[in-house]
């Protein structure tokens, strides 16, 4: 057995035959997901739509999965994922679905078993809030939102 982190996945009925979200290189961080419709959906131009994986997945307590957009089908159609990152929280057992949005000139098909987004699973740190008056002092202040120039 490696010394990955083992994480429990269940094919959604009917998805039997799609693979497991892979790894398309050996140092990817990302796991392609693939869709999981029944042949192919029309993404129109400027829609969004929700696109099932065929996957559910049981996270070890104190991990996410974060769904990101593939940058080839951002760049090539304008297709990408309207609530980027999207979180897959690790009590969640339903089938991972993406929201996909044609932001691209013409409307997109998506066909059974197209990589569609990528899954990048992280651990998670869970905080407990100290409420306080003051807060410590820094140079920035409450400088931001390009206050640094740009
Ligand atoms: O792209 C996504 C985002 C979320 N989810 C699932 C898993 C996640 O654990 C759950 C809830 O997501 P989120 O917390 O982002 O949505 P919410 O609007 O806050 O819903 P909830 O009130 O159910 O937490 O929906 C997906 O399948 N795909
Ligand atoms: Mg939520």
């Amino acid at each position: 057995m490696s010394n990955k982190l083992k994480v429990l996945i269940k094919k959604a009925p009917g998805a039997e035959d799609l693979p497991l979200p892979q790894y398309m290189t050996d140092q990817s961080a990302g796991m392609d997901l693939y869709a999981n419709v029944e042949s192919e959906e029309v993404l129109k131009k400027g829609k969004i739509k929700l696109i099932p994986t065929g996957i559910h997945i049981q996270l070890p307590k104190g991990y996410e999965a974060q769904i990101r957009p593939r940058s080839g089908l951002a760049l090539k159609h304008g297709i990408t994922l309207l609530n980027t990152p999207g979180t897959i929280d690790a009590d969640y057992r339903g089938e991972i679905k993406v929201i996909m949005i044609n932001l691209g000139e013409e409307d997109f098909i998506i066909q059974r078993g197209d990589r569609i987004a990528q899954m990048i699973i992280n651990k998670i740190e869970e905080i407990e809030w100290i409420p306080v008056k003051e807060l410590d002092h820094t140079e920035r202040k409450d400088g931001g939102f390009g206050h640094t120039g740009v």
